[in-house]
């Protein structure tokens, strides 16, 4: 996950690759809660990992739930044992639950229930969520609720429940704010119809059937067969009793498809690969764990794209979406049946051929952030002109590429604005687009960015390259990684590169000298080198990062690296390192020879006496003696090299920055290349 204040988006040019997506969290927190209701142990396959599942499973766990392992690990299912439909006499807790209304909403129906004392606690935009109407259709039977700040709002301090004011008059619930309401409902009363039926009647227009009808498929599968008569009153049967089906397995997120199928829809076309086999082999995306079978009512966006123009096949459990139409072709669509992948029609709309508009769509005012209000702001940055209103929003896109604007796109910690925006970056202009607070994704779908770029394609051209070059010991590697770090881009450490060949050719027993050239160049071209997400480096099967990082790993790679055939060897896996979202590249020639046309090069130096106090330093703290003379006279000689070799010496590439940190810390070092950097950048300042 990019955990990143911004991550700007390099414009884009097609997508093509299959997306394993991950599970839906509608489905994960009804499961997980249904499990934790349950006799018995339920094994969950495929679980969601993410912000709204890990607070639902902290607070099952603070209910006295047995969950092994206590976190979702990647491909192991997860087990959950549940408390049989009670709990222990005068239970109480706080639950903190973050911004997850699939946790907040069917947790207090269901504790309301159960009794106990508890206080439902959440982030500050939790308190500004209506759970009124889920409130006072609880209070009907007897439950025990209070508001502990504005009435109709969390927090929320939950009591002992009295059954006996209840008339076994049927529960009325307002139907047509949000559906979590009644799927709350759903999911606790069967804790109470041990006995008698309990009838719940819907007031008003049902809103988000298909979600209701998600929460209806997996009551059965734990064992709960409500009766539904028209969507208007739901009977759940007396003698309920939940019981865990043993294994279950959770659907792929049919709201997180829709970014791949609009992506789909926009980014691929035909192959203009002249030489390609089929020059109209057609680029497509395939998507997996979903189908256009799928019990979620988000898969249902399908139609719209399609309607838009994609073109989209399905099998069980898969999709495959490529571009039809193009441009895409406006709609007027009510969304009512889709509340949470329609926002990925406004985005889609800015490609499309008129007017697009979003109807029915009140419920988005209500949810992560007012939604219709998010979409409008951030669409008319980019240069799309909107009309709002309460429950519609109708999208005109910029009439021409030069109308486009590059937007740093505010993301209001709502996951979904963060996804449905990086469709921007396909802009006819070829704009970047910033996304703000990128790790708000982390609700959903902690990868989609590792996911986007996996399938995207861009021209080389595109993604940025900022070079650090200079000499020894002038923090050009520490730099780099903060300043890596800080924009979420790749790193390239050439040195390293140098070091292993060195290293590789030394252990060989070669002469480090023009004898032994082309042989070592021939060793630099298959070297079985890997850089882990760790910055650790292997060679084969050894973790070497100790081995390459001593003085004299440092000297022998000064030494390969002056031969121009070692170099010539390595320049295509230093190329390999130019992928999405960008590149910072330290070394000697990355400004001058590897990325020419990187549009940001410093040459970070200091004087020699300041780097090798430093290195003295950076030896010390690893235990390892040294002598500062002897660093000193080591590095000028190593300097002296790398300056006067022929090919590709060390100098400042004629349009660098130069950077003399002798004086400087870390911290503004790498504030001043992150300064330079924000010049470039056609938002303004962060
Ligand atoms: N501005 C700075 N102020 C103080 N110390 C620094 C500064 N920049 C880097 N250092 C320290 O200097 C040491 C050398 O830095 P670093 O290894 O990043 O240099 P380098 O240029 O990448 O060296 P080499 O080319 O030999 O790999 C490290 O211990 C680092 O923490
Ligand atoms: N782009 C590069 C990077 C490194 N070298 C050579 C010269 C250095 O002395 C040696 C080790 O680099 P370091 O890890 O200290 O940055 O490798 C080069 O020629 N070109």
């Amino acid at each position: 996950m990019f955990t990143t204040e911004f991550l700007d988006l390099p414009p884009l040019d097609s997508a093509q690759g299959s997306v394993t997506l991950p599970g839906s969290k509608s489905i994960s927190n009804r499961v997980l809660l249904l499990a934790a209701l349950s006799h018995g142990t339920t094994t969950i396959h495929d679980l969601l990992d993410s912000d709204d599942t890990q607070v639902m499973l902290a607070a099952l766990k603070q209910l006295g739930c047995h969950i092994t392992p206590e976190t979702v690990l990647p491909g192991q299912p997860i087990a959950v044992t549940g408390i049989g439909g009670q709990l222990p006499a005068d239970t109480a807790a706080t639950l903190f639950l973050g911004n997850a209304g699939t946790a907040m909403r069917p947790l207090t129906a269901a504790l309301a229930v159960l009794g106990g004392h508890f206080e439902m606690t959440g982030v500050p935009r939790m308190y500004e969520r209506p759970i009124g109407d889920l409130v006072d259709a609880l209070r009907q039977l007897g439950c025990r609720i209070d508001y502990l700040r504005d009435p109709g709002f969390p927090p929320l301090k939950i009591g002992q429940p009295d059954f006996s004011r209840w008339s076994d008059a049927p529960i009325q619930v307002r139907g047509d704010v949000s559906s979590q309401f009644l799927t709350s409902l759903l999911m606790a009363l069967p804790l109470q119809a041990t006995d008698k039926a309990i009838t719940i009647e819907v007031v008003g227009e049902l809103i988000s059937k298909p979600y209701i009808h998600i929460t209806l498929e997996l009551l059965a599968r734990f064992g709960i067969a409500v009766e539904n008569d028209s969507w208007q009153r739901f009977v759940i049967p007396a003698g309920s009793r939940y019981r865990s089906p043993g294994d279950i397995h959770v659907e792929a997120d049919a709201s997180s498809a829709s970014y791949f199928i609009a992506l789909g829809a926009i980014a691929t076309g035909t192959t203009d690969d002249a030489d390609a086999d089929n020059a109209t082999e057609r680029k497509s995306i395939r998507i997996l764990g979903v189908g256009q079978d799928s019990i979620q009512g988000d898969i249902r966006f399908i139609e719209a794209a399609r309607a838009m123009g994609a073109q989209v096949e399905s099998g069980p459990n898969w999709l495959e979406v490529s571009r039809g139409n193009w441009p895409l072709k406006a709609i007027d669509l009510d969304c009512n049946h889709i509340p949470d992948a329609a926002m990925t029609l406004g985005v889609m709309a800015l490609y499309a051929d008129g007017t697009t508009s979003l109807r029915n769509i009140a419920s988005w005012r209500v949810k992560e952030t007012d939604r219709i209000a998010a979409m409008a702001i951030e669409l008319r940055k980019l240069g799309a002109t909107v009309e709002e209103g309460a429950d519609y929003i109708r999208i005109t896109p910029p009439a021409k590429a030069s109308d486009w604007r590059a937007a740093s796109i505010h993301t209001y910690d709502d996951h979904r604005v963060a996804m449905c925006f990086s469709l921007a970056a396909f802009n006819p202009a070829k704009l970047p687009v910033r996304i703000q607070d990128p790790k708000c994704v982390g609700k959903t779908f902690p990868d989609y960015f590792e996911a986007l770029f996996s399938v995207c394609q861009t021209e080389t051209q595109h993604i940025p390259v900022i070079c650090i070059d200079g000499p020894t010991a002038s923090g050009k590697g520490t730099i780099a990684a903060e300043v890596a770090k800080a924009l979420g881009y790749q790193l390239l450490d050439s040195g390293a590169l140098y070091r292993i060949t060195g290293l590789a050719a030394s252990r060989a027993g070669l002469a480090l000298d023009d004898s032994n050239e082309e042989t070592i160049a021939e060793m630099a071209l298959d070297l079985p080198v890997r850089f882990d997400a760790q910055q650790r480096v292997w060679l084969g099967e050894e973790d070497i990062s100790a081995a390459i990082r001593s003085e004299e790993a440092g000297m022998n790679a000064s030494r390969v690296s002056a031969l121009p055939a070692v170099r010539t060897a390595l320049v295509d896996l230093q190329l390999s390192f130019q992928t999405l979202p960008g590149l910072v590249a330290d070394g000697r020639d990355m400004g001058t020879v590897i990325f020419p046309h990187a549009p940001l090069k410093v040459y970070l130096w200091a004087s020699a006496q300041c780097r090798a106090e430093r290195r003295h330093k950076q030896l010390i703290s690893k235990g390892i003696s040294a002598n500062i003379a002897t660093l000193l006279a080591d590095l000028e000689a190593r300097d002296a090299r790398d300056m006067n070799r022929a090919t590709a010496p060390l100098k400042p590439a004629e349009d660098s920055l130069q950077l003399d940190s002798s004086e400087m810390t870390i911290e503004d070092v790498v504030a001043q290349v992150l300064s330079w950097w924000q010049e470039r950048q056609p938002f303004g300042r962060a």
